[in-house]
């Protein structure tokens, strides 16, 4: 060991007992003490804010709302009140006692995990906080026990697959061609909205857009019921295939562009009337009769034939619903440049590349995708 030299000796018996003037002493054990408090009270409020109320109003009324006033509201969740099903939840038609109409979606039990548990109210709350036009309205949420809710606005019209593709009679001539360009434009408008608050929706189809009664589109399921899921054990049910981007279905590359090919998707659904997972070629048919300019083939039949500036429209517009669907994520315009060329008709449009990916079966992180430039599986032509 190395000799320890007086100068040593005296730095290190001062480290040991230094000797700070009392007042600073105090002072500082004073501010800690405050600092502690202030810590700990935080941590009791965002505890106290985690286990709130079973029934808590978002719309800042005050009202609680708690699982017997939606049994009431639902008439005990009869199967006569159901409206729609998803994945993971059952839509039921509600009254409150103010009159007001609700759909009720009502989360099934199975798929909730303990992160959804704990995430639920504070995400809930963030995702309320999202008021937009084109989005649909969060009222409410109850989480009591096992029971997990989110009430929101009714649309009448429910959502716009019904329309699109037919599965209820005389639904898709119900749309005509300038009803589904301002539906096309809303959509682009909610998800531009989205973006702006940071929010990938990640699950755009034309299931989670519902159409209010005069036609507006509310895109809904923005971030909600996802956050509540373990995607990666349950992948399948979280998200629909055929609509997401095969950045996304490989490896899990999230980015904002996945929406824009979401929306390319749907938009190309809207215009033909074909559901892309009934028809894994649809971009690739799409993109053929667009270069060969026989966009008319392309066209819903059921929807009676456009004319004029409406086929001028409907054309540029399939140009953009092409560019969204681009391969690489790079090669897609952002959300507020499809906006813009929606609005703008005056403003320059790139050629979209022949898409070279027909249909991805896309569970995330299982991805299967069918190239263009192999062969397809038999029916599927
Ligand atoms: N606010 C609403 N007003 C009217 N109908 C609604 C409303 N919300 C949902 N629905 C109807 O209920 C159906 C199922 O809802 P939704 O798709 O949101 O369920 P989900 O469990 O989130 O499922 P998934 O995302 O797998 O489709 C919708 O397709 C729509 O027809």
């Amino acid at each position: 060991m190395p000799p320890i030299h007086r100068w040593q000796r005296a730095v290190t018996a001062e480290a040991q007992h230094p000797q700070f003037p009392a007042p600073l002493v105090i002072g500082a054990s004073i501010a800690s003490l405050v600092v502690v408090l202030l810590v700990l009270c935080m941590f009791t409020m965002v505890i106290r804010r985690r286990q709130s109320l079973p029934g808590l109003s978002l719309s800042g009324t005050g009202d609680a709302l708690d699982r017997s006033t939606i049994r009431e509201a639902t008439r005990n969740f009869s199967e006569a009140n159901v409206i729609g099903e998803g994945g993971y939840s059952v839509v039921y038609r509600g009254q409150l006692r103010d009159g007001t109409m609700v759909a009720v979606k009502r989360l099934k039990k199975y798929y909730l995990t303990d992160k959804g548990k704990e995430d639920f109210s504070r995400e809930v709350g963030v995702m309320s906080t999202l008021r937009h036009v084109n989005l649909a309205k969060l009222l409410y949420y109850c989480r009591e026990e096992d029971e997990w809710i989110l009430v929101y606005e009714l649309m009448e019209n429910r959502s716009l697959n019904l329309y699109i593709f037919g599965e209820e009679n005389g639904f898709r001539s119900s749309l005509n061609w300038a009803q589904r360009l301002e539906i096309i434009g809303g959509v682009a408008v909610g998800v531009e909205f989205l973006h702006s608050k940071g929010v990938i929706h990640r699950d755009l189809n034309p299931g989670n857009i519902l159409v209010s009664d005069t036609w507006h589109p509310k895109i809904t399921d923005f971030a909600t019921m996802k956050l509540f899921i373990d995607e990666k054990t349950n992948p399948a049910l979280v998200l629909m295939p055929g609509y997401l981007a095969p950045e996304y279905s490989g490896e899990w590359a999230l980015t904002y562009k996945c929406d824009v090919y979401s929306f390319g998707v749907v938009l190309l659904e809207i215009v033909s009337g074909r559901k892309r997972t009934d028809t894994p070629t649809l971009l690739l048919q799409a993109w053929e009769l667009w270069d060969q300019r026989r966009i008319r083939e392309l066209l819903d039949p059921e929807v009676a034939e456009p004319e004029g500036d409406l086929l001028s429209r409907l054309v540029r517009c399939i140009q953009i619903g092409l560019l969204c669907v681009q391969r690489l994520p790079e090669d897609r315009p952002t959300v507020t440049e499809v906006v813009e060329l929606l609005t703008n008709t005056s403003s320059q449009l790139l050629t979209p590349q022949r898409p070279t990916q027909l249909f991805s079966i896309d569970t995330p992180g299982l991805s299967r995708t069918i190239r263009s430039d192999q062969h397809l599986p038999r029916g599927s032509q």
